[in-house]
């Protein structure tokens, strides 16, 4: 049966590389729909109706439908991704800022789309993705919201650790659950080598045993200050040089930054993470993916929204069993957990006492 996936946010700088990365990709198969949904003013309507002229003048080979849904009413999608919101900038610095801000948007997407599309797939982008989750998450099937955050976090891992044992990242396995943020928590005993190479297996055994249990936070701090000098001095190729140097775990906190101040958002790698996602549901095969979920014990005993291992179908995910943790990263993940439930209270927190304010 045809699939429709549908992409909420399709104008933005992810939505938009999300759209070329998904008709370029052997993803979707003729017939298939990809559904452009407006934000029901004329102004955004126009521009989408002119993304779909261009992207048909582009890809019409690949038969794959391309339309515009005005109207969130209207909406039909197997998967929905929600790749619409403000991102950082110089009014919003933090994640506070951004949950402040994102909030009521995921409030009101959520609560429409649950009454249009509830047996969807949704696939979340925006950020704080861990916000979003939770309150997707209480408006339709938990198991039907998923957080794309931990898949790009766990790409860029095993790309950092790929880069300092020099292989390509097709030859490196790793995982990062907890936050798509500070509390992110990259997991050293999951990295594993795709290929059986003595040589390569001694260097990825030198590095995980220089760095597996050396202190990010304060390599995290340190750096930090190095390249906001950098940065403001406009010496990107210095700053890049900085990250080949540091441990795996404190690059993939901080490179991103890099490239965000420069072309104020991260794309291309987003919209590889969440096809990968999107593949995984596709396939269906028991692959394992890595997503904020909302979680109610499934995993470590968990209650609460946390980045996890995943298997994922288009009727859902399940968390995946193929990993075993340390219990020094059981611990780590817990504390993860409860520091994404501050945050969110803390947005809770602040939305009511906005409305109580309003009244
Ligand atoms: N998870 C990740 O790794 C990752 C990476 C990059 C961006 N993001 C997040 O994805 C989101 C989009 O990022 P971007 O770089 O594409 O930003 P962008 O500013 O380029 O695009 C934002 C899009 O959201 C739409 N939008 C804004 N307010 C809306 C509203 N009220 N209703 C409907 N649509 C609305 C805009 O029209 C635009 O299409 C942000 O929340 C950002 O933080 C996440």
């Amino acid at each position: 049966m045809a699939l429709s996936i549908a992409i909420v946010g399709a104008g933005g700088a992810v939505g938009s590389a999300l759209l070329m990365h998904l008709l370029k990709s052997s993803t979707l198969q003729a017939g298939d729909e990809v559904v452009l949904l407006g934000r029901g003013t004329p102004e955004s309507s126009g521009r989408l109706f002119a993304i779909r002229m261009d992207l048909l003048d582009a890809f019409d080979e690949s038969a794959i439908r391309i339309s515009v849904c005005e109207s969130i009413g209207d909406l039909k999608a197997d998967v929905v991704i929600i790749a619409a919101g403000y991102t950082i900038s110089p009014s919003r610095r933090t994640r506070r800022d951004l949950a402040a801000s994102n909030q009521p948007l995921f409030q009101s997407l959520a609560a429409k789309l649950s009454r249009t599309v509830p047996n969807a797939l949704f696939l979340i982008v925006s950020n704080p993705v861990e916000l979003a989750v939770g309150i997707f998450a209480a408006h339709m099937e938990p198991q039907r919201v998923i957080g794309i955050g931990a898949q790009q976090d766990s790409l860029r891992f095993a790309r950092a650790i790929a880069s300092q044992i020099g292989v390509h990242r097709s030859k490196v396995r790793a995982s990062v659950l907890g936050e798509h943020g500070q509390a992110m928590v990259p997991l050293w005993s999951s990295v594993h080598l795709t290929l059986d190479e003595p040589e390569t297996a001694s260097r990825l055994a030198a590095l995980i045993e220089r760095f597996e249990n050396s202190d990010t936070r304060s390599e995290v701090n340190r750096t930090r200050d190095t390249l906001e000098s950098l940065l403001a001095d406009h010496q990107l190729a210095a700053a890049y040089e900085v990250m080949e140097h540091v441990s795996p775990s404190t690059r993939i906190m901080l490179e991103p930054f890099i490239t965000h101040s420069q072309i104020h958002s991260t794309p291309n790698a987003t919209a590889n993470a969440t096809l990968e996602i999107l593949g995984a549901a596709l396939m269906a095969d028991g692959r394992r993916v890595h997503g904020q979920v909302q979680l109610h014990g499934q995993f470590q005993g968990i209650k609460g929204v946390c980045g996890v291992p995943l298997e994922v179908r288009l009727t859902g995910w399940q968390v995946s069993s193929q990993l075993r943790l340390t219990a020094s990263e059981i611990a780590d993940l817990h504390a993860a957990a409860e520091a994404i439930e501050v945050a969110i209270q803390e947005s809770r927190k602040t939305e009511c006492e906005l409305l109580t304010h309003k009244r």
